[in-house]
């Protein structure tokens, strides 16, 4: 079932953007090995590579509520000094504090202008370096992100199932929970700002997810994924109860480029940040040492992608395009420039 839409809205050139029609699929339906349910995750991740999951009838995990708890406190601890949260600042690309404006921009001549706490599940299961907000409320932060893990690797499995994959070529093979991995929390955050599109900091970056799936909450517009059909961008709109999935990198290679990590970027429908906005995914990344053949055909592991997407990150738009690392090779595929 998609949910139908329907209408365009304007964007920060004036131009008329669509909203993006994605598959919905249930959670309970998908632990269940719903046959229909699971043909329906396998289109979504062949074309769009994004998908609504709806949790509306998932009683058992508590993940909505620590969704909330976790929120308004992360809210707060963004209200504080630049000073005090700069003490989380780690050169750590899956932990530690991230300010404004270091990363690339969503135009030339620009920079991002978005805030991030990062929050690896290694530092969650050890307790090292996270700010004292979240120590103190361990509890809820953990479960938070222990469900969030559960959601994608069970939907991992599915996918395994789906496609008919067997013993070691499972896509879960490579995600033991024992082994090393860069798997990370984020809460991200966009200040209030004057900023117009072009110049200074304003937005997120066009860009592909490194890892393997991505479960996203946010209750506020701005993301935009370039469609593989009509190869535009249109909007995805926030919908109450339902988290966002998208399929990265990891995953696209790991199934001979059959499903798609769809570029996506994030930019305030009318130009200006005018509120502040919030959002929160969780990055499923494989094994530190799992591989893969990259877009250039050569292997890599996890780890060494995840290095060279984060130096394509810091990068300007121009220098992105040159080897098109920060949109996992899918601008070529779709034979667009971003
Ligand atoms: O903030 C959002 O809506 C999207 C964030 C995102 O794409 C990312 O962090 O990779
Ligand atoms: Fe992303």
């Amino acid at each position: 079932m998609a949910i139908t839409t329907h209408e365009v809205e304007q964007d920060h050139s004036g131009e008329w953007v669509q909203t993006a029609e994605l598959a919905v699929l249930s959670l309970t339906k998908l632990l269940r090995n719903d046959p229909a349910e699971l043909a329906s995750l396998v289109r979504a991740c062949e074309n769009e590579g994004f998908f609504y999951l709806d949790l509306h009838d998932w009683k058992s995990g508590k993940m909505l509520e620590d969704l909330d708890i976790a929120t308004r406190l992360m809210r707060l601890w963004f209200e504080k000094p630049l000073e005090e949260k700069m003490k989380n600042h780690t050169d750590d690309d899956c932990n530690g504090y991230k300010p404004t404006g270091v990363q690339s921009g969503v135009l030339e001549s620009s920079r991002d202008g978005f805030e991030a706490l990062r929050i690896s599940r290694t530092a969650m299961l050890e307790g090292s370096p996270i700010p004292k907000t979240i120590q103190d409320n361990i509890d809820v932060f953990r479960r938070f992100q222990q469900s969030e893990h559960f959601v994608l690797k069970s939907i991992l499995a599915c996918l395994s199932t789906a496609i008919g994959l067997e013993g070691s070529k499972r896509f879960e093979d490579d995600h033991d929970d024992k082994v090393p991995s860069k798997s990370s929390l984020l809460f991200i955050h966009h200040p209030v700002s004057e900023t117009v599109p072009g110049e200074g900091q304003l937005g997120h970056y066009a860009h592909t997810d490194l890892g393997s799936l991505t479960l996203l909450f946010t209750k506020q517009p701005g993301l935009q994924v370039l469609s593989p059909d009509t190869r535009k961008w249109q909007w995805i709109e926030p919908r109450k109860k339902y988290a966002i999935v998208n399929v990265g990198d990891t995953l696209r290679f790991e199934s001979g480029c059959r499903f798609r990590s769809s570029v996506h970027r994030v930019l305030p429908p009318s130009g200006k940040m005018k509120d502040d906005r919030y959002s929160s995914p969780y990055f499923l990344r494989a094994a530190n040492k799992a591989e893969f053949k990259d877009i250039d055909g050569n292997v890599k592991t996890v780890e060494e992608w995840h290095a060279r997407k984060f130096e394509s990150f810091d990068q300007n738009l121009e220098e992105q395009r040159l080897d098109h690392v920060a949109t996992g090779g899918m601008d070529i595929d779709l034979g667009v420039v971003v």
